[in-house]
């Protein structure tokens, strides 16, 4: 028999969606390969949970192509409704509803569903089973979200902000839960505002503003121009005239104030380095605040594509 042809989870192309006059996505493309994880990173209101709305059949794209696990979302929701979980954003529960019940329910919709009182324990919440929806806490209401995602087994789940409102250690079962969908080979789409989490999870990540993609690749292929680049950065006064330290550093490496007292000196920093910067500071009579050395994060890749931070 011939080996089944690849077709990704997700293919998304020139993808627009319009409220009225404001256009919320404009002209978005991502593919999410099967059996990997996509985060879509971006600020508030970048159109990832538009996006997200359009590929689950919630929403119908006003242009461009939508395939999801090779089907048209919109129009083939009740093919696709069986393999797919989706976790939306802000939980959705009846408040009266408890949560064992809420998780039963879904269960009886799925053919070969989870075992529910198993599925509340890893999640953290057999403790919780008889409470109401409305008296979950927040970080409660999102893990009976995802348990209901999770529970009819999908080939294919969406995400959206899973980790909004949890404490660290909420967070960390569910970055452990979406390693573990990933092992078995299930397609993860999540949307994220924060960069450790998409530098975290993700195999791709497709990083949005203003309902365009900005850049897109793997966390590394994003964060480094080459596997030795580092950055130095520090505070000082503003204004400082780098000229100087330029010329007293080796040669390709650069020195800008990014904003007002920022200084950011991009190459390859070696011990060397760091201490020609402290020099030259030091002849300056300019105390170097808040130095550091480290890898270019998603964050910075974010600012320097957008001239704004992701936290905004
Ligand atoms: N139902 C709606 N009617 C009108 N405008 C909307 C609607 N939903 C979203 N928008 C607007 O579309 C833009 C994209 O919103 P969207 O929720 O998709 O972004 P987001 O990246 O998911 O942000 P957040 O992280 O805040 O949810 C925003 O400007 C938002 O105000």
């Amino acid at each position: 028999m011939s080996p089944k042809p690849h077709r990704p989870a997700v293919e998304v192309s020139g993808l627009v969606k319009r409220y009225g006059a404001k256009t919320a996505v404009n002209g978005l493309d991502l593919v999410l390969e099967q059996g990997s994880v996509l985060a879509l990173l971006g600020p508030n209101g970048a159109g990832k949970t538009t996006t997200v709305e359009v590929c689950e059949g919630f929403r119908a794209a006003d242009a461009g192509q939508v395939r999801v696990l090779g089907l048209d979302p919109w129009r083939d929701g009740d093919r696709l409704r069986p393999r797919v979980g989706v976790m939306p954003q802000g939980g959705g529960g009846y408040p009266g509803i408890r949560a064992d019940e809420m998780l039963r329910l879904v269960a009886a919709c799925a053919a070969n569903p989870l075992d529910p009182a198993w599925l509340l324990e890893v999640l953290g919440l057999d403790g919780v089973g008889r409470t109401t929806y409305k008296r979950l806490s927040g970080g409660q209401q999102q893990r009976l979200s995802l348990a209901c995602a999770l529970v009819g087994r999908p080939e294919l789940v969406f995400l959206d902000e899973p980790t909004a409102g949890m404490d660290p250690q909420a967070r960390r079962l569910v970055w452990d839960l979406v390693a573990a969908l990933r092992a078995d080979g299930v397609s993860v789409l999540l949307t994220t505002h924060l960069m450790d989490e998409a530098e975290a999870l993700a195999d791709h990540v497709v990083i949005v503003d203003s309902g365009q993609v900005v850049a897109q690749g793997s966390p590394s292929e994003l964060t480094a121009h080459s596997a030795d680049e580092q950055q130095l950065r520090f505070r000082a006064k503003p204004g400082l005239d780098t000229s100087l330290l330029i010329a007293a550093l080796p040669e390709g490496m650069g020195v800008r104030e990014t904003v007002r007292g920022a200084y950011l000196v991009e190459g390859k920093v070696d011990p060397q380095v760091v201490s020609t910067v402290t020099s030259w500071c030091a002849q300056q009579g300019v105390l170097a605040e808040e130095l550091t050395v480290a890898k270019r994060s998603l964050e910075d890749v974010f600012l320097e594509l957008t001239g704004r931070e992701l936290r905004s």
